[in-house]
């Protein structure tokens, strides 16, 4: 039997090669796969954690960055409780697209729908993205913002887990009121 006592969908967007696929497998299997392909479509993970003794089950729906893959991905947007938007901090363009995703959330995603900015590979040295860019961006579109790497694991434990935390907050919330 599944033994959960919350289930949350969480779908992670973005640029191709910003680290997605990684994050999750990092996340789900504590690994960094080497030569890690371009996703096809969508993927999907599961893991459970514990959050206040209690069981959260986190689906998590690795979405394809390319274009052509746009219109599948899409449909994915409307039954997430939170949204991962992830850019890689070595690459000017994956930042410059950002207000391009942000147009998509807001066409597909469900208007309480949590949304994370994460800056994505920060153990590599040719940075082009300061950190306060980063974090300005997220306080003007009212999203959370965390600074990873896949590669050494930093924030990804932590990343996923406040994700946790605050959908169980709202829910919690919800259920009470
Ligand atoms: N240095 C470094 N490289 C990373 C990190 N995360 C991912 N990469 C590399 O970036 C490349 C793309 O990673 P993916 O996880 O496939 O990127 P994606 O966003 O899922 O790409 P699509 O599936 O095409 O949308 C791979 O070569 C990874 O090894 C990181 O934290 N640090």
């Amino acid at each position: 039997m599944d033994d959960y006592k919350f289930l949350f969908k969480v779908v992670l967007v973005g640029n191709a090669g910003v680290g997605k696929t990684c994050l999750v497998r990092r996340f789900t299997q504590g690994l960094f796969p080497p030569g890690q392909g371009a996703t096809i479509g969508v993927d999907f993970m599961i893991k459970t954690v514990d959050v206040d003794n209690e069981k959260v089950k986190l689906q998590i729906w690795d979405t394809a960055g390319q274009e052509r893959f746009r219109s599948i991905t899409q449909s994915y947007y409307r039954s997430a409780h939170a949204l991962i938007l992830v850019y890689d901090i070595s690459c000017q363009p994956t930042f410059d697209c950002l207000p391009d995703w942000l147009r998509e959330i807001e066409e597909y995603a469900s208007s309480k729908v949590l949304r994370v900015l994460v800056g994505n590979k920060i153990d590599r040295e040719d940075r082009e993205i300061p950190t306060h860019v980063g974090e300005e961006f997220a306080e003007r579109h009212n999203m959370y913002f965390l600074e990873t790497s896949a590669k050494e694991a930093e924030n990804v434990e932590k990343l996923f887990m406040q994700i946790a935390e605050d959908l169980m907050k709202v829910s919690r919330f919800l259920c009470d009121n």
